[in-house]
């Protein structure tokens, strides 16, 4: 597997393909804005004009995009991913997608003799960078073995979950729990802040107790600085709520807590916080009327 695409140059997926070319992988680079592509050709990238040209070159192609909508339109747009689909090429979609999106994308590349795995990622724009992400997928599985040594470069660790639907599934309890526990942090550090104990103090305390985990660790001094430079973008995180929250639906799950996160996600969208990191849900919380 060392000839791979790469479609999405966003944080992730730039982040993604650089560490493959870092570890020898030839890598062939295509996004939307084709301008962010050029950036990967010092990292010793080549360029494809379209999805499609990309999937005709590379045996392997991987995806990273936004959301359902954007997956969708790479995959069955003009030039697009399915125009090459056929046997002997392999689709690897590690976009965060809800499990109708991939199983289509599944169903419409198998057909035409094309091979699939979908392989969402936990883990944001450092350990992606790091290559210290947490790979959660499901499809073919021979595929996935075949994958391994480039998921071996970008992650810490893989799972291998089954049936197509699986991954998109995992990930998407996995951001709705990481949605809910970010508005519950945030409403701590407000009242911390204003029952007159300092935030710092606080960050302290949890960080020694039975709930300290990374992001509280990661997100609780920008927070407290008001500072939210994006690493996983707000609006993705409500995409990933709203996407969790049908799920729910589906299977008949009450989710309230999930829920009213949900409600402050999509405040802060409606005043303009959505290409902020998620942490900036904060301002919500804290009451904020107007955008930074
Ligand atoms: N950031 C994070 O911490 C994490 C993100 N994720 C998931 O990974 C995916 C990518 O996230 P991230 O890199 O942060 O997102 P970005 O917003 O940084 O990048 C999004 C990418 O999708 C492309 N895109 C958007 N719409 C379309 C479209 N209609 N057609 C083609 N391309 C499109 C963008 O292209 P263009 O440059 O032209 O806009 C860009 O390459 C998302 O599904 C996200 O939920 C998963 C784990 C962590
Ligand atoms: O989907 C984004 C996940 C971000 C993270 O796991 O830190």
């Amino acid at each position: 597997m060392e000839d791979i695409g790469f479609l999405g140059m966003g944080i992730m997926g730039k982040a993604m393909a650089i560490n493959l070319l870092r570890h020898g992988f030839k890598v062939t680079v295509w996004n939307r804005t084709l301008s962010r592509c050029d950036e990967l050709l010092d990292h010793g990238a080549s360029i494809g004009q379209t999805p499609g040209a990309v999937l005709n070159k590379c045996k392997y192609t991987i995806a990273m995009l936004s959301d359902p909508a954007a997956a969708l339109s790479v995959v069955f747009d003009k030039d697009g991913v399915l125009e090459q689909a056929c046997t002997g090429k392999a689709y690897i979609d590690m976009s965060t997608v809800d499990a109708d999106t991939s199983s289509k994308i599944s169903e419409a590349i198998t057909l035409k003799g094309g091979r699939f795995l979908e392989a969402p990622v936990s883990g944001s724009k450092k350990p992606a960078e790091d290559g210290q992400l947490v790979i959660l997928a499901a499809g073919e599985k021979a595929l996935y073995e075949e994958a391994l040594p480039a998921f071996d470069v970008i992650g810490k660790k893989s799972f291998f979950l089954g049936q197509v639907g699986n991954g998109a599934r995992m990930k998407l309890v996995v951001n709705m729990i990481m949605g809910s526990m970010i508005n519950a942090f945030s409403e701590g550090l407000v009242l911390a802040d204003k029952s007159g104990l300092n935030p710092q103090t606080l960050l302290d305390v949890l960080d020694l107790g039975a709930i300290a985990n990374p992001m509280f660790k990661l997100k609780g001094p920008t927070m407290i600085q008001n500072s939210y430079s994006p690493a996983f973008p707000l609006k993705h995180q409500q995409k990933d709520m709203r996407l969790a929250l049908a799920l729910g639906d589906e299977n008949a799950v009450s989710m309230p807590v999930a829920a009213a996160a949900n409600e402050a996600f999509k405040k802060a969208l409606s005043v303009e916080l959505g290409d902020l990191d998620f942490s900036a849900v904060h301002e919500i919380v804290k009451g904020a009327q107007h955008p930074l």
